[in-house]
């Protein structure tokens, strides 16, 4: 035992003293050249292949490795065909439900694919302190390696990578917690290169909740279900996989629902983008191609949200000038061929937003649905509605009786059956007329949830008043317009001169009405 033990220092001790001589004689440009070459040999002779996985592609986040951690955090959760490792990491992400196993670092784990087992290894080192990068980079590298033997590799390789990108894809939308991202950082990145920040979605709201139409609620769904299961279509027609919906209506009746249903009905997450906080068309571009597949991106209010430039002065003289005004304002003759060469990307312009939502580069991702809403749509540029550009135009209208029915199961957790006929009769006699939103109705039956009887009393009650009140303003309305058009008339008997030769077409507004009179 002790001469194995002699034997062992001397064997240490040669092996310190040649790397020492190793690292004093030969100058580091050979060494690393050697080394290289060791590590070819040893490939060669070795009967495996190994595949790096970097977090981070050049300035992208890879996406692969998003898929692989979440596959790998799947398989070493459950028993399924991966061998779990002795060490796994687990985190909860702030207000989140969910637990998520990891690999901790530079651990192992042993996976196995249509019967041939591949070996993951997370892999992290430090960063380099003097790399130089126009953002802070984290201080960590990551990435996986995969394992395969040689002999496997040519069977398995592509459709393993494949399978994992399904199944993550499967996990994330199986998933409860989706995400909501927000830009509200400005157009700084983050350690990852990331401008978007992140918590978890965790809005209720579903098409079951929701209180609209029901024959328009089914078109919307149908709609969404034809457009996640469409890839093929999308590919076949030649057009981009992505889907533009333009919400629009009063406010409170449910346009911000309606997007957190869309997003939990096809378990995508919400990319929320506050406008104002984007300072140049290149930044919204960044932004855009930071968005994952699967997603909804959203826009809300964007008849207010910011003043838009103008690529070109309107005026017919021809300079570049820096007008800015509102959206509905902005000249749509400057269209698609103008948005093309403008190359103007110091400031945000329509027709960069309209490139963000419909350009080539609004394909750098596939499987989004566009979201716009707007309590205005008459303000908006034609060049945002024009067909092609949002396909589905919807309005969210005043609550209707379909739709209350739908808020009174909500909320009361009855039915139609529950409710007494004559109660039932006289409020759907005054919804339409009363032309309340879903919110100012929710508002009503949650105060007086306890009690069903009292809660569609006040109901009917607020739904009289408002119908009333509505009826006496269009009577006084009415009332108005009539008499504006009778003083009208008076003017244009007592002066028929007046404005006769102001312009042509005047004088024959003017001819027209002396006809009539
Ligand atoms: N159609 C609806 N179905 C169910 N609940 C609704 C509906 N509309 C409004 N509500 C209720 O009113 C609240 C406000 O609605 P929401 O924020 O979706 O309205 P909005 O149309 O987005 O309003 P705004 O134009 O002011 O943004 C919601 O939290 C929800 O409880
Ligand atoms: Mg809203």
């Amino acid at each position: 035992m002790k001469e194995l033990w002699t034997t062992m220092a001397t064997l240490m001790g040669v092996w310190a003293f040649s790397q020492t001589l190793f690292l004093a004689v030969f100058p580091p440009e050979l060494r690393f050249a050697f080394i290289q070459l060791l590590q070819r040999l040893v490939n060669c002779f070795s009967s495996y292949c190994y595949y790096d996985i970097t977090e981070i592609e050049g300035v992208n986040t890879n996406e692969l490795y998003n898929a692989v951690q979440l596959y790998l955090s799947y398989s070493a959760s459950s028993s399924c065909s991966a061998t779990s490792s002795n060490r796994l990491s687990i985190t909860r992400g702030l207000n989140s439900s969910a637990i998520t196993f990891g690999l901790s670092h530079n651990d192992r784990l042993t996976d196995v694919f249509n019967g041939v087992s591949v070996v993951w290894e997370h892999i992290v080192t430090p960063r380099q302190s003097q790399t130089f990068s126009w953002r802070p980079l984290p201080e960590e590298k990551r990435g996986f390696k995969l394992r395969i033997n040689k002999r496997d590799k040519p069977y398995i390789l592509k459709s393993y990578l494949d399978f994992i990108t399904g199944k993550a894809n499967e996990i994330r939308r199986k998933n409860e917690d989706r995400l909501l991202y927000t830009n509200s950082r400005g157009g700084s990145l983050d350690s990852r290169g990331q401008p978007w920040e992140s918590v978890p979605f965790k809005h209720p709201s579903t098409f079951d909740t929701l209180a609209m139409d029901p024959v328009k609620k089914l078109e919307i769904m149908s709609d969404l279900r034809d457009f996640a299961d469409g890839q093929a279509f999308y590919t076949r027609t030649g057009r981009a996989w992505k889907r533009g919906y333009l919400l629009y209506g009063p406010p409170g009746t449910g346009k911000s629902s309606m997007i957190a249903a869309m997003a939990n009905f096809l378990g995508y997450d919400i990319y929320d983008l506050e406008l104002t906080e984007v300072q140049t068309n290149l930044e919204l571009r960044k932004l855009l191609m930071k968005t994952s597949s699967k997603s909804i991106i959203v826009i809300e209010d964007i008849d207010c949200s910011i003043n838009l430039t103008n690529r070109k002065d309107t005026n017919g003289s021809g300079n570049k000038s820096r007008s800015t005004f509102a959206v509905g304002e902005t000249d749509i003759r400057n269209g698609p061929a103008d948005i093309e060469t403008s190359g103007n990307n110091n400031s945000i312009t329509l027709s960069g937003l309209l490139n963000f939502t419909d350009g080539l580069w609004s394909c750098c991702g596939s499987e989004r649905i566009f979201v716009f809403t707007t309590n205005h749509i008459e303000k908006l540029d034609p060049a945002l509605l024009r067909s092609g550009r949002m396909d589905m135009h919807v309005f969210m209208s005043y609550c209707s009786f379909p739709s209350l029915k739908i808020l009174l199961k909500n909320y009361l957790g009855c039915t139609p059956d529950d409710v007494d006929k004559e109660v039932l009769q006289r409020l759907e006699e005054v919804t339409d007329a009363a032309e309340m939103t879903p919110a100012d109705i929710s508002e009503v039956l949650i105060k007086n949830r306890r009690d069903n009887k009292k809660a569609l009393r006040e109901l009917l009650e607020a739904l009289r008043v408002r119908a009333e009140k509505n009826r006496s303003g269009l009577r006084r309305l009415e009332a108005e317009v009539e008499e504006m058009v009778e003083e009208e008339e008076k003017r244009a008997l007592e002066s028929p001169k007046e404005g006769g030769d102001a312009t042509a077409d005047g004088g024959c507004v003017q001819e027209e009405r002396w006809k009539e009179v």
